[in-house]
């Protein structure tokens, strides 16, 4: 039987759907007393779930608000009267006051504030298993707010299990224990399906050096070995952190979470989707050896959709490439670790949506290719790359450099929406993949905090060389743009080599460190990045020094406004807790006052992303007329 949870009316929280043979069996009213809204964010709990034998349901739901009535306790005493109790009929009796406020999770998560469970059930149905973030992360005391979660790999969070109570029971019975000791980072436990293991991931560099994302470890514990005995240690490595790699080489995990249906080959396997390089790779992991094979075409980027019942499912794609969903037998546990045994068969686009002809035309118009680019400062000897889509042909074409957010993500060689389209409209697209993106390694991660603004900026501008003199790019007709940490290196670009641009693209982008870190949810985030690691830890402060505020300013885009030249279009969010909508707007009118040209348009019920469709939409149109007019 499959369940479905969705938000209830008035009176319920939730509903739950119980379906089975093609119809709906079940509906189970939750009152609305009982909890809050439900989760099913993929973050918090990818919704509900059954125990084993399909008596009972987990899920995940916020407590219910707490309200509190005011006391009050008559008037104020004056000199010399004795001191009475409070007066019973002082307390308003009729209503409720709203309570101290709650912190919530930040962007992306706003009002959610006491979730923190992600069930999975123990094989046995005895026990529930999730993953628990501290309120006040253990590595960033200092700050008295909650930070926020989303892109966070850094913050803090263990494996518990605890006791699932007789049907009976209304609470929860016994203590959870805490299964992961020892470790600032556990998540995504999953169970082999015969119960003897249960595989997590650690993104134990994220969370040991507050970058925002790391290179990923995957593990196991023994089960129920790990109830019955938790102990620091007693968690088996099986694909430990990775470095430094070569071009061909393993560069190390990069997954967000593990799939629900992530096994294959009964228990030989665990699949996952993660960075490598500038691509997606889909990865099966021998669960015995940590033996990990690429397992994917290697000029395409891939998803893993879930595996069971002897097949695979993935998602391809390329930058010219929309998504295909792709399918593969399983291989037999014999054969599996030859990387020939895994067959693909592409059953069509994604979606069942059928590319039409004018679209699949403008397409096969397009190329891409990856260029491998050395970098101009210390360390010079770490790879970084750049994904170059563009219409079919020899001619030098305008350019758009396109750096990434993040900083610690990357732009795979995966199809996109925005990149093609502004291929398909006659400009050389130049995704660059920085020192410090994910999929090359820890130390190149670790290369970039402390040295924002400059390492990150002069790869851009070696990528942008390298093209140029690669004969791909029209040196003098070029534009930049980017999001968040790629709009800081945008306006960072535009004012550091403002010979080299014509217009400038920011969609809520990071103009002022020095702002942003009053207002954002990961103040951390501000401290890491502009002084590095371990000055970061020493100097991390819920109220900046001066010297911190003069050193945020130092890095930002809005120090070297004054020497911008382009035109810049501003595209920002007014819900975005990340990036606040003020730091656009100061620099949109900054520019302008110094005589500038700045077009700003703000989405008012856009976050971070900007991503809702009428707004994609509209960001798109109004970057490609901003490209037309001044490039
Ligand atoms: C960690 C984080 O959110 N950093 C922002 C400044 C940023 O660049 N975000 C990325 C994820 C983005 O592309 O929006």
């Amino acid at each position: 039987m499959s369940l479905v949870g969705r938000g209830g009316s008035e009176g319920t929280s939730a509903v739950l759907e119980v379906w089975g043979q093609g119809r709906l069996l079940r509906e189970l009213h939750v009152p609305s007393k009982q909890h809050g809204p439900l989760y099913s964010d993929g973050w918090f709990s990818l919704g509900p779930a059954w125990s084993p034998d399909e008596s009972r349901i987990a899920y995940v739901a916020e407590e219910p608000p707490t309200t509190e009535t005011p006391k009050w306790s008559g008037a104020a005493k004056t000199d010399g009267q004795e001191a009475t109790d409070a007066l019973p009929t002082a307390t308003p009796k009729s209503w409720q006051g709203i309570g101290e406020y709650q912190e919530d999770w930040g962007e992306l998560n706003t009002g959610k504030k006491t979730p923190a469970l992600f069930p999975v059930w123990s094989p046995e149905g005895d026990q529930l298993v999730f993953t628990a973030w501290p309120h006040s992360p253990p590595n960033a005391p200092q700050f008295g707010n909650r930070l926020g979660i989303v892109y966070c790999m850094n913050r803090p969070c263990s494996l518990f299990a605890v006791p699932v109570p007789p049907s009976s029971s209304q609470s929860a019975s016994g203590e959870p224990v805490l299964l992961t000791p020892g470790r600032l980072s556990a998540c995504s436990p999953r169970f082999l399906s015969d119960g003897s293991k249960l595989v997590f991931l650690s993104n134990e560099p994220a969370a040991q050096t507050m970058t925002h994302m790391g290179t990923a470890e995957l593990l196991t514990l023994d089960w129920p070995g790990a109830l019955q005995n938790p102990e620091e240690g007693s968690a088996h490595t099986l694909v430990p952190v990775v470095q430094q790699s070569d071009l061909e080489e393993f560069p190390g995990l990069y997954p967000h979470a593990l799939s629900e249906s992530c096994f294959a080959g009964g228990n030989e396997f665990v699949l996952l989707t993660s960075q490598w390089r500038s691509r997606m790779a889909l990865l099966a992991i021998d669960l015995k050896t940590g033996k990990v094979q690429d397992i994917g075409f290697s000029n395409q980027s891939w998803s893993l959709l879930g595996a069971g019942q002897g097949w695979v499912a993935a998602a391809a794609s390329s930058p010219t490439q929309p998504p295909r969903l792709m399918l593969a037998r399983l291989p037999s546990a014999s054969t599996a670790s030859k990387h020939s045994q895994w067959e693909w068969t592409a059953l069509g686009p994604l979606g069942n949506q059928t590319t039409p002809d004018a679209v699949q035309s403008t397409l096969d118009g397009l190329q891409w290719q990856t260029y491998q680019v050395k970098a101009m400062t210390d360390p010079t000897d770490m790879p970084f790359e750049a994904v170059v889509v563009r219409p079919k042909g020899k001619a030098a074409l305008p350019g758009v450099l396109f750096p990434h957010g993040g900083p610690h993500s990357a732009f795979p060689a995966a199809y996109s929406n925005l990149v093609a389209f502004q291929a398909a409209q006659g400009y050389a697209v130049i995704a660059v993949n920085f020192r410090g993106s994910t999929g090359f390694g820890e130390d190149s991660i670790q290369s970039l905090p402390g040295h924002i603004s400059v390492n990150d900026v002069e790869d851009c501008i070696a990528a942008l060389d390298h093209v140029v003199a690669e004969g791909v790019v029209d040196r003098d007709r070029v534009a930049v743009s980017g999001g968040s940490h790629g709009g800081f290196l945008t306006g960072n670009l535009l004012g550091r080599h403002a010979d080299r641009f014509k217009a400038g693209l920011a969609r809520n982008p990071v103009m002022d460190l020095s702002l942003m870190i009053h207002v954002s949810d990961i103040p951390d985030w501000c401290y890491v990045e502009a002084f590095g690691v371990q000055e970061a830890k020493r100097r991390m402060a819920a109220r900046p020094a001066i010297e911190d505020l003069a050193r945020f300013k130092e890095v930002s885009p809005i120090s070297v406004l004054h020497q911008v030249k382009a035109p810049v279009l501003l595209l920002l969010g007014a819900k975005d807790r990340r990036v606040p909508l003020a730091d656009g707007q100061q620099y949109g009118a900054a520019l302008r006052a110094q005589g500038g040209t700045a077009k700003v348009i703000v989405f008012p019920e856009d976050t971070h992303a900007l991503d809702r469709p009428q707004t994609e939409f509209e960001t798109m149109i109004n970057m490609i007329s901003w490209l037309q007019q001044h490039i």
